[in-house]
Formats: C-alpha cells, sequence, structure tokens
C-alpha cells in the first residue's frame, strides 16, 4: 500500500510544485528519506534547492503535493507547521540576534519561565535552567562550549552554527534541513560540522543538507539529490556515483536514478 510505504520513511514528500511570478520554480518533486539519513541538495544556481528548502519549512506555501511525517499527510503552511511536524531550519545565518548572548538565541522566542506562580506571574525566567538544558544540548553534540553568556557577535561562525542545530535538536527536530552549512566555516570548522551532522545522524536525525561543497558532500553525505530547471532529475546513493555523474546531472544530463523505486512506482500509479 502505498500509504504503509510512505509511512516508513522519516520524511515523504509527493508531487511538491511552486510556482513564483508564472514562472514554475519546483515541478512535481517527490522523494523519501530514512531516519538518520543524511542528504545533499544538488543544483546549479536557480534549480530550485532555496524554494525547495523554503517549501519543507513553511516559509513558501506550496502550491501542491504533500508531506508526510509521522502518518500524518499535510501541506506545511507555515514554519510553525515545520516545526510541529519535527523540521527545522538551519539558515545560512542562523537565524540568531547578534546581542543577545548564547542561552537567550538558544530559547529565543521559547524561554522557559519560572514553576513559581508568582515568578512567573512577573515574567521571570528560570535563567538556571535555561543555561544547563542550552548546555546539556551542546554537549550532546560532542562541543564542550564553557561561554554560554558571551554574546553570539563574538563568536565564530562555527560556533554559531553549533547554537543553531543544538537548538533544533533541543526543541524536537528528526529533519534538520542546513542551507550551504560549509560556506563560511574554516578547515577545522568544518571538521567539527561534519561530526555534528555524523552524530545527529546516529541519534536517528535526517539531514537535508543544500550544499555546492562537493568534497563536503562525498565526506557527510548518503545520498544526493539533483535538481535542474525545478525536477528532480537524480536522486542517487553518494557510494554509487562519482563527482562527474553528478555534475552532468546537474547539467540536465544523463539519466535518472530513483532508488526509491517501489515508492516512485507506486506514485506514479496512483
Ligand atoms: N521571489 C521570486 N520571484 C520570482 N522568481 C523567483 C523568486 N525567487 C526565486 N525565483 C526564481 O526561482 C528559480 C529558483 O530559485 P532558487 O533560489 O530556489 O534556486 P537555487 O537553486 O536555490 O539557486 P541558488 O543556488 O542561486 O541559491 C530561479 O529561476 C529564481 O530566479
Amino acid at each position: 500500500m502505498l500509504s504503509d510505504i510512505l509511512a516508513q520513511h522519516a520524511i515523504s514528500v509527493t508531487g511538491l510544485s511552486k510556482s513564483l511570478h508564472d514562472c514554475k520554480v519546483l515541478d512535481d518533486i517527490s522523494f523519501s528519506a530514512n531516519e538518520g539519513e543524511v542528504i545533499a541538495v544538488l543544483g546549479h544556481n536557480g534549480a530550485g534547492k532555496s524554494t525547495l528548502v523554503k517549501c519543507l519549512t513553511g516559509m513558501l506555501t506550496m502550491d501542491s503535493g504533500y508531506i508526510v511525517r509521522q502518518n500524518q499527510s499535510m501541506q506545511i503552511l507555515s514554519p510553525l507547521d515545520a516545526r510541529k511536524l519535527g523540521i527545522e531550519a538551519v539558515h545560512q545565518n542562523f537565524g540568531l540576534i547578534d546581542e543577545l548572548d548564547v542561552v537567550s538565541n538558544f530559547f529565543l522566542g521559547r524561554e522557559l519561565h519560572h514553576d513559581n506562580l508568582i515568578l512567573k506571574m512577573l515574567g521571570w525566567l528560570d535563567k538556571r535552567l535555561m543555561r544547563f538544558l542550552a548546555g546539556r544540548a551542546l554537549e550532546r553534540l560532542g562541543c564542550e562550549f564553557r561561554e554560554l553568556d558571551r554574546l553570539v557577535k563574538h563568536l565564530s561562525a562555527g560556533e554559531r552554527q553549533l547554537i543553531a542545530v543544538a537548538r533544533a535538536i533541543h526543541f524536537g527536530a528528526q529533519v534538520v534541513v542546513m542551507d550551504e552549512p560549509s560556506s563560511a566555516l574554516g578547515m577545522s570548522q568544518m571538521a567539527q560540522l561534519q561530526e555534528v551532522i555524523r552524530t545527529i545522524s546516529a541519534q536517528g536525525v535526517t539531514v537535508l543538507l543544500v550544499s555546492h561543497d562537493m568534497p563536503f558532500i562525498r565526506e557527510v553525505c548518503d545520498r544526493a539529490m539533483v535538481l535542474s530547471k525545478g525536477r528532480l532529475v537524480a536522486n542517487i546513493k553518494i557510494a554509487c556515483t562519482s563527482e562527474e555523474e553528478l555534475y552532468s546531472y546537474m547539467m540536465g544530463c544523463g539519466h535518472i536514478k530513483e532508488p526509491d523505486n517501489s515508492l516512485n512506482a507506486l506514485l506514479r500509479a496512483s
């Protein structure tokens, strides 16, 4: 049954299309991802990668298609919908506020108030608990982060990214969508990011990773999905392909590879 197959995956996307100003930017995109799978989303400039990310994370409303997660089939109409489904984005700017410290950024918009009724009514935050939880979440990514009181404007790009990822995981993300995560990082920070991605993947979190960085992709990703002119032209295991082949898909050449044959066949038949 189609519904059974879709429900086996951490996330399935079927028939996602999106037009912007009468231009079809995403055309009937269908794919699925397993728990803990790390998937690269590749494509030349204008292929539709950012639009896909925005549709999956509720920043744009898809015109048609639906998402299946946790046996729920729905359209994502807002970032809140995405969040409820356990889908969180880590954007290039990491969604942090420079003038706030690490803990405040970690709980931005989701601050914890004191249990004590009077303190709660006075609007007091439980800063000790927030600090403990933020520190623990960062530790669980394998990062000892001693400077939780520092303003994030004083932190490196790598440290800022860690905060964004730890925050997403702490608040229940099971699918993390990362937009060009390696673009602003030096070599050592890149190695740390690879470790973090491996750590969350081992915890069962699915990672969708938009990137142009082929060595990085080959290092951390299990699979690559290639978009060309808004269509998904390849969906292939990294171990079964080469950089040349991936580039040829990006150029719009080559055959479509479909590891999810059963899913795609059923989708076509349904
Ligand atoms: N607001 C918009 N209105 C009209 N067209 C848009 C809009 N945003 C993007 N597009 C078009 O949609 C297509 C896909 O854009 P998108 O940003 O998703 O591609 P991309 O693969 O992320 O490219 P890049 O790697 O350059 O970020 C492009 O042709 C772009 O010009």
